[in-house]
């Protein structure tokens, strides 16, 4: 495969910068930039020159196939970072005939020289993507090969399954056991449970991943943009004694127990006055619709309007705001006050908790992508078909089936399809 490079760090200028070379013929473009070649895997300083001009003088390493990232002979050239020294090795490169790679391309390599399975690639992406702790653990989780490794169980099962249905229709004339049809179908429902066990889970895995959307939702003045500002700890909203002041949807990130999240101020809930304000408590419902959490804002100055009680469900945390108020409470509602700060603690508290309830770090592996979902629930489906196949041929083929869309979880089986889903999410020199 040609010889690929790419920028290994980020861009802009920095103290050292990771240019990384891979495929058949880097040994080459190596000798020619760098002299003759370091000893694999051990670091050397040289002066890199290209066409008589000295370009840099940097450490590279060779790391020859197959023990390197990708599998194939790579090199790594450790410059110093500013972007002229950068643009003149880059372009020396090209000259030697290397060509800059495409987004996910190195892992791409790793993954079709047996490196790595699809689930281990795409850990790799996250953990590059990571901002949060707990991002990071199922990042690395992944790529250390977690939901690798389950799979790879439960494909050796349904493969000796197979098997056994195979043989069942090869010899049945002969004397297999003559309960070997049962087993076959108990054990498909054990294995079938295994897995809708972890699809039981849900997108709590990929919610980690892209993160929480909390919509704050009230009637005008309840004293929305006051709670966002106060949980913000800075006053990203405009707050105001006038009814009607917030109009756009505000929105502020956070991290909650691990879990990036956005925090969405949104128009207060009522009869529009004007078409602006309309348009504003349409995306306020929109909001509401979308979001994965709501928090509902009453006041102790008004009574609790129909609007905001109407959202009030499963996945809606209740607050009274303006608690530093003479109020008698409100069922079911913690009293806070974004004035006082009285609650603003436990209000914390309760939103860190329903943010690790709907996308905390689970403890096996998880799934962190709808196609993981996909691909599990196919199986699922598959095995769930069993006892109702009347001819053992039948029972095979879903077997067969089931095992393909987990091949395809890991990448053993239609590989193509899914290569580009995985590998466009990349960036540039990974
Ligand atoms: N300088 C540098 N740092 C880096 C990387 C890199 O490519 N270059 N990585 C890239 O993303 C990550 C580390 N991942 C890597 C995974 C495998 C191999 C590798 O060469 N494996 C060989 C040899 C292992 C050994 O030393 O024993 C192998 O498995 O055969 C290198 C890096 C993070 N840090
Ligand atoms: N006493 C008291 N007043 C508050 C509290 N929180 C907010 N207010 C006041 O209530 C008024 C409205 O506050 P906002 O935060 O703008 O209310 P809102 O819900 O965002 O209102 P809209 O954007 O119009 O929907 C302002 O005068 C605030 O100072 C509180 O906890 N106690
Ligand atoms: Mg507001």
């Amino acid at each position: 495969m040609s010889v690929i490079f790419a920028l290994a760090t980020g861009a802009g200028r920095s103290a050292v910068a990771v240019m990384r070379l891979s495929g058949a013929g880097t040994g080459e473009v190596l000798a020619t930039l760098a002299g003759p070649l370091p000893a694999p895997r051990r670091a050397s300083l040289r002066l890199l020159r290209h066409a008589g001009v000295a370009l840099d003088r940097a450490l590279v390493l060779w790391l020859p196939a197959p023990g390197s990232y990708t599998g194939e002979d790579s090199a790594e050239l450790h410059l110093h970072g500013g972007p002229a020294v950068i643009a003149a090795v880059a372009e020396a490169l090209a000259a030697l005939g290397a060509r800059p790679a495409e987004p996910g391309e190195f892992t791409r390599r790793a993954f079709l020289h047996g490196r790595m399975d699809l689930t281990a690639a795409e850990g790799i992406a996250d953990l590059i993507s990571a901002e949060t702790e707990a991002q990071r653990r199922q990042a690395l989780r992944q790529a250390e090969g977690g939901l690798a490794a389950r799979h790879a169980a439960w494909a050796t099962r349904l493969t000796q399954l197979l098997a056994r249905q195979e043989a069942f229709i090869e010899f049945e004339e002969e004397d297999l056991p003559g309960d070997l049809d049962a087993r076959v179908e108990a054990d498909a429902a054990t294995l079938r449970a295994e897995m809708a066990t972890l699809l039981a889970e849900g997108d709590r895995g990929e919610k980690l991943r892209e993160g929480l959307t909390i919509a704050i939702l009230g009637a005008p003045n309840a004293g929305k943009s006051s709670l966002l500002n106060a949980l913000a700890g800075r006053e990203a909203a405009i707050v105001s004694a006038r009814a009607g002041t917030t109009r756009d949807v505000v929105e502020v990130r956070m991290i909650l127990a691990g879990v990036p999240v956005t925090l969405a101020d949104t128009a207060g809930l009522r009869e529009a006055s004007d078409e602006i304000e309309a348009e504003g408590i349409r995306r306020a419902l929109a909001r509401a619709e979308t979001a994965d959490l709501r928090l509902l804002v009453f006041a102790a100055d008004a009574p609790p309007d129909e609007a905001t009680r109407a959202l009030r469900g499963p996945d809606a945390l209740v607050v009274l705001n303006k608690a530093d108020l003479p109020h008698a409470g409100l069922e079911g509602a913690l009293p806070v006050s974004a004035r006082s700060g009285e609650g603003l603690a436990t209000l914390r508290q309760r939103l860190e908790e329903a943010a690790a309830a709907r996308a905390g770090l689970a403890d096996g592996a998880v799934l962190t992508r709808p196609r993981h979902r996909a691909a599990l629930g196919e199986a699922v489906e598959e095995l769930s078909r069993l006892p109702d196949a009347a001819l053992p041929e039948l029972r095979a083929e879903a077997l067969r089936r089931a095992l393909r869309a987990l091949g395809r979880l890991t990448g053993r089986v239609d590989v193509e399809q899914v290569l580009d889903v995985v590998f466009g999410e990349f960036c540039i020199g990974k």
